[in-house]
């Protein structure tokens, strides 16, 4: 059995990452922390979770972490850097779902982050967990960057168009929509419900930090720069995002038939048929990208549509996935799960 730590286990990161270890069978929970609630039973924060989790929120500094084979961070940004060094050195992996080590030039992290990078050193050695991408690497690695919800949707749909260099990379466009539980759990007004209810707005317009993690791996599918204009909105639901992606054109191709022979072996990535239009209800509670792409009136403008549930394939299940690629595992083991509709 795999002993498994989650450092910050009641977000709703930490908490998904239960759910779906809960079932794994290779997997023993061993530690999940919590300095504000340290001693509760995960079951009686958590009642979804009786009869699955029998653990107690253990403080971080006594929970043994260093035992585990494999940890993961569900944890604000700027955590993981601080005590990734000494677990590795301990022999124990680490999976990190914030963003400390997804950004490879450390200034470019430290300005969008604002805050001083605690282990530069590390960075280089991190893989960018994008299984799609990254399978390989992830195999052998000791330290995973488990990538951010919007870069994993609007990665997963530009990518086939950019490898094969049909598209104009400078003008990339993505147009995202995430629900209300992206922003984690933590208490804020934006998130109540008389605030974000039956209301729809964009934010992050002049530059949000996922724009250098979209912007960092198309460059490297493209072989050079990428120009992307990112807009992220905040929708009134609770899971899911819809990223709508344009881009131009430059060579003709079957575009139906080369998405479904980018993804036909991945596990996670369902191309849609010719025609589709995908709905962020129909991956809820699954570690699904459903894709669909179109060329409008036969024009020269491609346009992708790409769902996710943000807290398993864009943060938990990608996790999850990550963890089974690093100790050898079939790739959907815990995460054969039926989304949940309506
Ligand atoms: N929500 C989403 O859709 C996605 C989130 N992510 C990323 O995953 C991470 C977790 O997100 P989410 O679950 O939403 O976050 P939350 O804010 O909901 O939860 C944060 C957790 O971290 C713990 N924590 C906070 N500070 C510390 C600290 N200094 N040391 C140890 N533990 C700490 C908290 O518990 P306590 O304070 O009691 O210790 C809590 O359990 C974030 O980095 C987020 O950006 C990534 C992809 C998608
Ligand atoms: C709706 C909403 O607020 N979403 C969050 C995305 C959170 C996330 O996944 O970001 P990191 O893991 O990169 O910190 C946001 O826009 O900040």
């Amino acid at each position: 059995m795999i002993k498994v730590g989650i450092v910050g286990g009641t977000g709703y990161t930490g908490v998904e990452l239960l759910r779906l270890l809960a079932r794994h069978p290779q997997v023993q929970l061993t530690a999940i922390t919590s300095r504000a609630d340290a001693g509760t039973r995960v079951d009686a924060m958590f009642p979804s979770l009786r009869g699955y989790v029998d653990l107690c929120f253990s403080h971080p500094d006594q929970s043994q972490l260093d035992q585990c084979d494999a940890v993961f961070f569900a944890t604000p940004n700027g955590i993981a850097m601080q005590q990734a060094r000494a677990l590795l050195d301990a022999g124990v992996r680490v999976i990190d779902l914030a963003a400390d080590f997804r950004i490879k030039d450390i200034p470019t992290w430290e300005k969008w982050y604002g805050m001083a990078h605690a282990c530069p050193e590390l960075v280089a050695e991190a893989v960018y967990g994008l299984p799609e991408v990254n399978r390989e690497a992830i195999k052998t690695a000791r330290l995973v960057a488990n990538p951010g919800c919007y870069p994993t949707a609007v990665q997963l749909g530009f990518l086939p168009l950019i490898e094969a260099g049909l598209v104009d990379t400078s003008n990339l466009i993505a147009d995202a929509k995430s629900g209300v539980s992206g922003a984690g759990r933590k208490a804020e007004i934006g998130t109540l419900l008389a605030e974000a209810a039956d209301s729809f707005k964009a934010y992050g317009v002049p530059g949000h930090r996922h724009l250098p993690e979209i912007k960092q791996g198309l460059a490297r599918a493209a072989g050079n720069e990428v120009g992307l204009t990112f807009v992220p909105h905040l929708t009134p639901m609770i899971r899911g995002i819809h990223a709508t992606l344009y881009s131009r054109i430059k060579t003709d191709a079957d575009l139906q038939a080369l998405f479904e022979q980018r993804y036909a072996s991945e596990p996670f990535v369902d191309v849609l048929p010719a025609g589709s239009h995908p709905e962020t209800r129909s991956v809820r509670g699954a570690n699904t990208c459903r894709i669909a792409v179109h060329r409008p009136q036969g024009g020269d403008t491609v346009v992708v549509l790409s769902v996710i549930d943000n807290l398993v394939k864009g943060a938990a299940g990608q996790a999850v996935h990550n963890l089974n690629l690093m100790f050898g595992l079939p790739e959907a083991t815990a995460l054969d799960v039926v989304p949940l509709l309506p």
